[in-house]
């Protein structure tokens, strides 16, 4: 829940409001997409929620617990309990193969081997990266590489799943591949919120926001229509946002 949140960057003369009174809830088990150009406040938006940034002003709540009012230290254990992150570039670490990659946060979180491996088998089922868990991340291919990372944001059973630009860098395949997969785990109950510039992403999501200029200017609910209607009704609202 977001609640007149506000960001500002810099002082006086070079100071640049990247957010303004936002205001908006994500519900439990919703999927939500956030659309908006090039420098309209998205992932400035998604930072503050992930707790890597801080509100210039506003409250931001998840579960009834105040964000702005954790200290630095309480922030890392909450984004590790509570948060999984699907990122444009992957985030992987080189050094560790696709197996430890997956296991970090829970390494982290000190959850038992036997507990990793447990979690581990269903999901590297559903994601089809069995075969890739002993390899390392520069072993593998961009969609490879973000199915692994899907993994290792879903493995800690996140309340929300935050993604910024997850189908950035894929080719139209491996696109697809990864909106069935985030379709599949959000219809199994995970809450999404996903910056994308893509249309066609945000089609699967139950709703999206359109962010200009630092504030919410408009929102899509999905309702029944199809898919191919709600990407037409995205894109069409995109053009109205950005001819304005
Ligand atoms: N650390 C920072 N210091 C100063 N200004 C910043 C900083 N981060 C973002 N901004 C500014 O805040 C505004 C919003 O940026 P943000 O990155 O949130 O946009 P965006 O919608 O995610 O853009 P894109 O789609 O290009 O990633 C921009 O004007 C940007 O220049």
């Amino acid at each position: 829940m977001l609640n007149h949140v506000s960001k500002s960057f810099g002082k006086g003369d070079s100071q640049v409001t990247a957010l303004r009174d936002i205001r908006f809830s994500v519900e439990e088990g919703e999927y939500v997409a956030i659309m908006g150009e090039s420098g309209a406040g998205k992932s400035t938006l998604l930072n503050i929620i992930a707790t890597l940034e801080t509100a210039t002003g506003g409250q931001i709540a998840l579960n009834n617990q105040d964000l702005s009012k954790l200290k630095e230290k309480e922030k890392a254990a909450f984004r590790r309990q509570h948060l999984g992150f699907v990122f444009q570039n992957f985030n992987l670490l080189d050094t560790f193969n696709n197996r430890d990659n997956i296991f970090l946060p829970l390494v982290l979180n000190k959850v038992s081997h036997k507990e990793m491996e447990k979690r581990l088998e269903p999901l590297a089922k559903e994601l089809e990266i069995e075969q890739l868990l002993d390899r390392y991340p520069y072993e593998i291919s961009g969609g490879q590489k973000q199915r692994v990372a899907a993994a290792r944001a879903l493995i800690t059973n996140p309340d929300l799943l935050l993604a910024d630009e997850p189908t950035g860098a894929l080719d139209s395949q491996n696109t697809k591949r990864l909106l069935v997969l985030f379709d599949r785990v959000n219809r199994q109950g995970q809450t999404i919120l996903m910056v994308t510039h893509s249309s066609q992403a945000a089609s699967y999501a139950n709703r999206t926001l359109f962010i200009k200029d630092g504030i919410i200017y408009h929102e899509l609910y999905r309702g029944d229509m199809s898919q191919k209607d709600y990407a037409k009704k995205i894109s069409d609202s995109m053009t109205v946002l950005t001819a304005e």
